[in-house]
């Protein structure tokens, strides 16, 4: 659907994309993630033509962005639509009036402008505010209105650039399954570009780390956050306190293992004591999974090591940063 190789994209003389390669599937919700003025939005901007690049290749749907002349530009934003952190509506214009925006700019009639609007506000959940001025709407309202608007001419991608970032947990969990279910139901792709952590676990199946406008990680969700490594850790700012006696494991359950099992049948069969650190659930694309880190005396190690791994579940030994 999106296949971007060796990307480079320099605003002036500084590199803001560097070598850039990654691929993104057809009906998946995928992240990119990194810290403020990472090229995250400038990657997005390439995305729909709106930022040119200078080396590699960027394909949209068969296309290769840098070579569509306007027209062909039009022809694939008709295929793409975008939702920002500030919404980004038309003021004077009521909530009917922005969604039926994209369809006057295509010439459709009104007939079909009021038939596709009214579906629409019901999909997004606001029939009842048709005739309502941005104003008058909340923060989730205007994003709903925002993404009535992006999907009016049906496209097949949907670009969010921090599209919960202005808005407080509760609307965004609202926000976030409102686009889930756009993506169940339509089979749209979305990419999504955010800083919140929260965002990409609820949601996302796969998602790239960018530093610097290098990709530094790269995969599935589970992957990234179940066994960070040194540089996701540092993203996600994860300083771990542990005790500078014995052995510190961390053990991983995926979803088929039972946390409480393993731990309780270990402590049962090795017939040892060993010390709860810390331990969490994480909601990862739809599944529980859980990390517990656990502190053993370096006598019981090899044994405990043995055991997890005949469970089935990954572990690692941790080291006190110094
Ligand atoms: N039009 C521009 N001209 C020159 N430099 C730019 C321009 N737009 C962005 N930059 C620079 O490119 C870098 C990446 O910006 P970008 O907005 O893509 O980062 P980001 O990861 O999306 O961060 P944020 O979340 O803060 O928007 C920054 O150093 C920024 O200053």
């Amino acid at each position: 659907m999106i296949k971007i190789s060796n990307l480079k994209k320099y605003y002036g003389k500084n590199l803001i994309i560097n070598n850039v390669s990654c691929e993104i599937n057809k009906g998946e919700i995928f992240a990119i993630v990194g810290h403020s003025g990472a090229g995250k939005s400038t990657l997005l901007r390439c995305i729909n033509g709106l930022e040119s690049y200078q080396n590699g290749s960027l394909k949209v749907l068969g296309r290769e962005i840098k070579s569509l002349n306007e027209n062909g530009l039009r022809d694939l934003r008709r295929d793409i639509g975008m939702i920002f952190q500030h919404f980004a509506l038309m003021s004077r214009k009521t909530a009917f009036e922005n969604i039926a925006m994209p369809l006057r700019v295509w010439g459709y009639d009104e007939k079909a402008i009021k038939a596709r609007v009214d579906e629409l506000l019901e999909l997004v959940g606001l029939k009842d505010k048709a005739r309502s001025y941005p104003s008058q709407l909340s923060g989730g309202q205007k994003q709903r209105v925002a993404i009535a608007r992006a999907l009016a001419l049906n496209p097949k991608i949907l670009l969010s650039d921090e599209a919960t970032s202005a808005l407080d947990p509760n609307t965004t969990k609202q926000i976030l399954s409102l686009l889930k279910e756009i993506n169940e139901k339509l089979g749209i792709t979305i990419v999504l570009v955010t800083h919140e952590m929260e965002v990409v676990k609820n949601i996302a199946n796969r998602a790239i780390l960018l530093q610097s406008g290098v990709i530094t990680n790269f995969g599935s969700i589970v992957e990234l956050f179940l066994n960070p490594d040194e540089n996701m850790k540092n993203f996600l700012g994860e300083d771990e306190i542990l005790p500078d006696t014995g052995v510190n494991i961390k053990i991983f359950f995926p979803p088929n293992v039972a946390m409480n099992s393993i731990i309780t049948s270990m402590a049962r069969r090795l017939d040892i004591d060993f010390n709860i650190v810390w331990g969490k659930l994480e909601k990862l694309g739809g599944s529980v999974l859980g990390s517990l880190v656990i502190n053993v005396k370096p006598k019981d190690e090899l044994r405990v090591e043995e055991f997890i791994k005949s469970q089935g579940a990954l572990y690692e030994i941790l080291k006190e940063k110094k």
